[in-house]
């Protein structure tokens, strides 16, 4: 685990990880070395020997300052570290999550990263600083007494040795059955997580349907499982407890044996031995304490490991400099094949250009892949084959950054911070000034959410932007948009039918898009196909149909069975809203 750690760390923090190390061991031996003296200062004093337990003293006196001294600056640096730990591994958690490819991102790791940025860091922060102590300690105070039996008297020393291995093999198997009670533990601990998420986020969802905690299957099974598996790891931890101890008391008894029948043949005094056994004494208690401690230990050490396991997830591969945008504003996609995962192709062999400055409408049915493909242009994935092209460049040879600020998303599900209404205009463009923003606003019809709220600009829109309406979110986003002005703008238009107030500020807004950005729109609305300069129709993946309004009609084939079903559904509205 510490070598996990020190790689985790990496080289800046090494160096306190050593120091600390390097002080715990120097405790642990000066505990022990503390304890050993004791043997000559009581055998000489019960020998009467006060003058020989006197020379002794200033040894035992130096052994005991510097436990002292050392058990401060280890407490001190281990603080210090847990510090250290728990920044380091939360800023290269963040760091590491946003260059890893979107599609990692699926409920079960959301529920992982949360889990693991907030237990498992603190877990393994919370070991380094409580737990090595009482470990190396532990380990190194036994290990001076045996040294010290060896000097004293070679057979009781021996004894000493022999019975370590008995103790390690008990702690080796409580280590064990706890470190895999811990992975179960923890599985059910994520899946758990990710239900009470999914419980929490789709409430209006589960509502409609009738269902509460009590008659939410997957909740009450997945909280029924994390109790069975925490059941499960005190079960599978007293074995291992009973053991060691059970270890611990048996070499105790043997060692008293040993020294009883040593003094009994006489060849050691009666004296030394009461002294040595009190050593025995010193060795026993704390190797029953490691075995205890080490396994919760095991556990910090299966923390790390998921830990590491994130950090070592491939991150969307990006060049260290952009190549150089060669032409402005342009798409162009060839023979783009693409799925989700392992999964079948989603997109198969798709090609078209969106000339700068143009709006192109992309038609096609639910599931025909239109949202997948504006997430391939804004590299949320990387394609299987072929190319897409932003500004004439791959998407891969630039830069993450570069290749946003050539391009503005508005998408359907758009996401608003917990901030007032400017401050998720401003996200656009952070350098842009009031009168900027207002600007935007006004053009995408925000001032009039604005007049309404009775903070204005400074109404907070709630998490997600629950104090707004689906339509009124969407024009926030727009409004970003407008105000980043982007050479390119992705607009996946509002499936549900917008009020009038809606309708008439999108047209607004897309109509000043249009005179500075290529826009690509995935589109709902007839207005919108009819003034594209180019419709491109999307069939199970591939490009069924590409030209203009007038031309696709001529077909008469997907897009003007589309064009006709959107025509009566309007038709239909009117006539219904009409009577
Ligand atoms: N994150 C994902 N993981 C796996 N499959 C996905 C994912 N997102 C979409 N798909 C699948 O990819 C296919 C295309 O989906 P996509 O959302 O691109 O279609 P669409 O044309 O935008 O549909 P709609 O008009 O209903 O929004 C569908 O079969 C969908 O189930």
């Amino acid at each position: 685990m510490i070598r996990d750690l020190a790689a985790t760390l990496g080289p800046d923090h090494r160096r306190d990880l050593g120091r600390y190390l390097g002080t715990l061991t120097l405790n642990g031996v000066a505990q022990g070395a503390a304890v050993a003296f004791l043997v000559p200062v009581v055998g000489r004093l019960l020998a009467g020997d006060t003058d020989g337990a006197a020379a002794w003293l200033p040894w035992m006196a130096g052994a005991v300052a510097l436990s002292l001294v050392t058990h401060y600056a280890q407490a001190m640096l281990g603080f210090r570290l847990a510090l250290v730990i728990l920044t380091t591994l939360h800023h290269r958690l963040g760091d590491h999550a946003v260059t890893l490819p979107l599609g990692w991102f699926d409920s079960t790791t959301v529920g992982r990263l949360s889990r693991i940025g907030t237990k498992s860091v603190l877990s393994i922060a919370g070991s380094c600083a409580h737990l090595l102590q009482p470990l190396v300690t532990g380990v190194l105070a036994p290990a001076t007494v045996v040294v010290v039996m060896f000097w004293h008297e070679w057979r009781l020393g021996l004894a000493v040795l022999v019975c370590s291995p008995l103790i390690l093999l008990a702690a080796r198997l409580s280590i064990r059955l706890l470190g895999r009670a811990d992975e179960e533990n923890d599985r059910a601990g994520v899946e758990a997580a990710n239900r009470v998420l999914e419980f929490a986020r789709n409430q209006a969802v589960l509502r409609a349907f009738g269902r509460t905690t009590g008659n939410y299957r997957p909740l009450e099974d997945a909280l029924e499982e994390q109790r069975t598996a925490s059941r499960r790891q005190v079960l599978l931890s007293m074995p291992g407890m009973l053991l060691s101890g059970f270890a611990v008391q048996f070499c105790f008894s043997a060692l008293i044996a040993v020294g009883a029948l040593l003094a009994l043949r006489d060849s050691v005094d009666p004296v030394e031995l009461v002294t040595l056994l009190a050593l025995v004494a010193r060795f026993t208690g704390p190797l029953a304490e490691v075995g205890e401690l080490a396994g919760v230990l095991r556990m910090a050490g299966n923390d790390l490991r998921r830990v590491r396991a994130v950090l070592d997830e491939r991150s969307l591969p990006a060049p260290e400099h952009s190549a150089p945008v060669r032409a402005p504003g342009e798409i162009e996609l060839t023979g783009v094949r693409f799925g989700y995962g392992d999964g079948p192709a989603v997109l198969d062999g798709v090609g078209f250009t969106v000339p700068p400055r143009t709006m192109t409408a992309l038609v096609g049915a639910s599931g025909s892949g239109k949202t997948t493909l504006t997430r391939l242009i804004a590299r949320f994935f990387d394609v299987r084959e072929g190319t897409v092209r932003v500004g004439g460049v791959d998407v891969r040879e630039q830069r993450t950054e570069d290749l946003m600020a050539q391009l503005a998303l508005v998408f359907q599900d758009v996401y608003l911070f917990d901030d007032t209404l400017i401050g998720n205009i401003r996200i656009g463009r952070p350098d842009a000034d009031d009168d900027e923003i207002r600007r935007a606003a006004s053009l995408a019809g925000v001032d009039e959410i604005v007049a309404r709220l009775p903070d204005g600009w400074e109404a907070r829109v709630g998490e997600g932007g629950s104090a707004l309406s689906g339509g009124e979110r969407q024009r926030v986003s727009v409004a970003r948009a407008l105000l980043k002005n982007a050479p390119v703008v992705l607009l996946d238009e509002a499936t549900a039918a917008l009020d009038p107030e809606n309708e008439a500020a999108v047209r607004r807004s897309m109509e000043e898009l249009r005179r500075n950005s290529t826009l690509l729109v995935i589109a709902h609305r007839l207005s919108t196909v009819t003034t594209a300069d180019q419709i491109v129709v999307l069939h199970e993946g591939r490009v069924a149909e590409r030209g203009t309004h007038t031309e696709l009609l001529a077909l008469d084939g997907h897009y003007a069975r589309f064009w006709h079903e959107r025509s009566r559904a309007a038709g239909w509205r009117i006539t219904a809203a009409g009577s």
